[in-house]
């Protein structure tokens, strides 16, 4: 086990810069994820970590050793691919013992390190049979026992679930939080899908166009969205970010967009704000539907089942709302509304970086989970 540091990497293909000023700590034992839209930089990332690819820029720390330079088998990492990779014509035990065997592990070792792997992830019964008598997720469950076999320091997995169907992935994530709670080796996974890393991870990185964006627990991603990039790639449905002028008022400050405007409870900011243009963002949570001194109208209901997100103009706001999913409102519909002010999230204009103070936050934050560590 180990901590990874990347300390101001740079990855460039030529002209074009893939990766840029990239600094991030990962303690030992943390289960991290790298999130953000296709082409951000994630896979390069973990490519670099992994030594697929070379920093142009930079240095990796895998703990005390710098990485830059040193071949991917020297490193002590594994890493688990989309592609589960196995050798067709070998059993699950082969396919696991093939590691160790080619860093000339003896037999006696390699086979009690593979049936330490296989009782974890419960493989023992199948171990004799080939890749292609099993199913998706038993060939994933194999990856990472080969993986787990070669004992890392480092766990690296891109994208290991994309290939399963809903409901495998939903047990897979379950197995790989409770893999990671078993052997608490560190974990960099690189996804796209938010609902993976909001629920697996200690913390998440979230990347746009090369750049790290956030870094904090699932909770703190969610509630304090560090810019706008953060608050309106998190959160299904996701947030819009709109734009509005900020001024004094009695109390503290108001916020307006053309017909909508709203006064922001005292401390709500932070002393970075100042009168003039905002963007800001509300979350479909925290806009109420059926009651309240506003009026909305339903532009959109799509029922999603157990609730139903309603899209709907208030006050000249495009917004977006969650009701139960047994709901009688349809589109045209006229409805009284409110939104929680003190849980407006409001930007920096021109920079996009986050201007609450997050004082109100902190006492809902120290309640909720700060993830899972
Ligand atoms: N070998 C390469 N040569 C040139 N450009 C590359 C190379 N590998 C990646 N890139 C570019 O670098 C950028 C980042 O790619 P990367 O694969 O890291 O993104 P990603 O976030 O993992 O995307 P996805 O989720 O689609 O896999 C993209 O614009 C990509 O086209």
């Amino acid at each position: 086990m180990a901590e990874v540091v990347f300390d101001k990497v740079q990855k460039a293909f030529g002209a074009m810069i893939a990766v840029e000023g990239f600094d991030l700590k990962i303690e030992d034992g943390e289960f991290v994820s790298l999130l953000g839209p296709s082409g951000c930089g994630k896979t390069t990332t973990l490519r670099m970590l992994a030594g697929l690819e070379q920093p142009t820029g930079g240095t990796i720390r895998i703990g005390e050793r710098v990485v830059n330079g040193v071949p991917p088998a020297r490193r002590d990492i594994a890493m688990v691919f989309q592609s589960y990779a196995l050798y067709p014509h070998m059993t699950v035990a082969q396919n696991m013992a093939y590691p160790l065997k080619k860093r000339g592990i003896g037999e006696p070792e390699r086979g009690e390190r593979v049936r330490a792997a296989a009782r974890l992830l419960e493989l023992e019964a199948l171990l004799e049979r080939k890749p292609k008598q099993l199913s998706g997720g038993q060939q994933q469950r194999v990856a990472l026992g080969r993986a787990l076999v070669r004992e890392p320091q480092v766990f690296l997995l891109d994208e290991p679930l994309s290939n399963l169907d809903a409901k495998l992935r939903a047990t897979m994530r379950a197995e790989l939080i409770e893999l990671h709670g078993r052997i608490g080796c560190t974990m960099v996974y690189v996804t796209h899908d938010q609902l993976e890393a909001m629920t697996m991870s200690t913390r998440i990185a979230v990347m746009n166009k090369g750049a790290l964006q956030q870094f904090a627990t699932p909770s703190e991603i969610y509630h304090r969205p560090a810019n706008t990039f953060v608050a309106s790639f998190i959160g299904t449905p996701s947030m819009a970010v709109l734009e509005g002028t900020l001024t004094q008022a009695a109390g503290g400050w108001r916020i307006d967009s053309g017909a909508f405007s709203a006064d922001l409870p005292e401390g709500h900011l932070s002393d970075d704000a100042k009168a003039g243009p905002v963007s800001f963002a509300i979350r479909p949570e925290d806009v109420s539907v059926g009651q309240g001194p506003r009026r909305a109208k339903v532009r959109l209901v799509e029922p999603t089942g157990h609730e139903s997100i309603v899209i709907m103009d208030l006050d000249g706001l495009s917004l977006t709302a969650r009701v139960p999913g047994d709901t009688q409102l349809k589109s045209g519909d006229t409805v009284d509304a409110s939104i929680r002010a003190d849980r407006i999230h409001v930007f920096d204009a021109a920079a996009g970086h986050r201007l609450n103070s997050d004082r109100l936050r902190a006492d809902a934050m120290a309640t909720a989970s700060g993830g899972r560590r």
